[in-house]
């Protein structure tokens, strides 16, 4: 099967201060992948790297193939919290501006997702919950068609029925070649729907495994990675 990400021998410094040292980690097409950490291990860094926005980096970065920048940005879509858009942006608004940015943004699928997530496209941004927020930018990640989707902690603070209704819409909208990399502190609530789970710790990937072999050796995913936590105090 085919690689879908690769990183090689990446090593990330902000300030002086080493974020990220001599991360390794492959991840192959059509998987659905956990990223795990405690606040400030390096998750949302990590994802930046990848998406192209956090540049001065050492080590290779290479999507579906692509390592130059652009290319590389082309072949993903990362949730970038909305920061860019005007708070009195409205829904369908964004869909638009969504349609002249990427190339592989169908608007049909968003206004079909919006629906889905009962979502009023004529809402505007400063009208909208942290939940709501959440749904719009699970509705418009997978109205691209593309191949890597990062997802940075899509269930911070939202309720079960939101939880649900993103995990329903991952399960239902995702291409079947396409990966998944989902940021959060916890994993019982996306656990069933996993592949894989990799685990930032000590500034780098401390673990990676399929959750059938967590499985095979009767272990929960939540406690093989609150094991890899356990001896540490806060
Ligand atoms: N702008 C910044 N300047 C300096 N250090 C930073 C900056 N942003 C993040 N860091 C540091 O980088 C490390 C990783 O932060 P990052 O946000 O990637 O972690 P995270 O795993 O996503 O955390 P959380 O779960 O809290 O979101 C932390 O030690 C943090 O202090």
């Amino acid at each position: 099967m085919a690689n879908l990400l690769e990183i090689k021998n990446l090593s990330y410094k902000k300030n002086q201060k080493k974020i990220l040292q001599d991360v390794n980690l492959t991840l192959q097409s059509g998987k659905i992948v956990a990223l795990l950490g405690k606040n400030g291990a390096g998750k949302t860094t990590l994802m930046r790297i990848i998406a192209g926005i956090a540049k001065n980096y050492t080590g290779t970065v290479t999507v579906s193939d692509f390592s130059d920048l652009t290319e590389r940005k082309a072949h993903l879509s990362f949730s970038d919290r909305l920061s860019g858009f005007r708070e009195s942006s409205k829904i369908k608004q964004l869909g638009e501006f969504y349609q002249e940015l990427y190339a592989d943004f169908d608007n049909k699928q968003f206004e079909q997702l919006v629906k889905f997530m009962k979502l009023d496209p004529d809402l505007r941004l400063a009208q909208m919950s942290k939940g709501m927020r959440e749904k719009l930018i699970i509705a418009l990640s997978f109205s691209r068609k593309t191949d890597l989707y990062l997802l940075d902690e899509p269930f911070s603070g939202i309720d079960a029925m939101a939880r649900k209704k993103i995990i329903k819409s991952i399960i239902l909208w995702k291409d079947e070649k396409s990966t998944i990399l989902i940021s959060d502190h916890f994993v019982n609530e996306i656990a069933s729907i996993l592949d894989e789970v990799v685990v930032i710790k000590d500034k780098t990937i401390y673990a990676h495994k399929s959750t059938e072999k967590i499985r095979e050796s009767n272990e929960s995913i939540e406690d093989f990675y609150e094991n890899i936590y356990e001896d540490e105090e806060d």
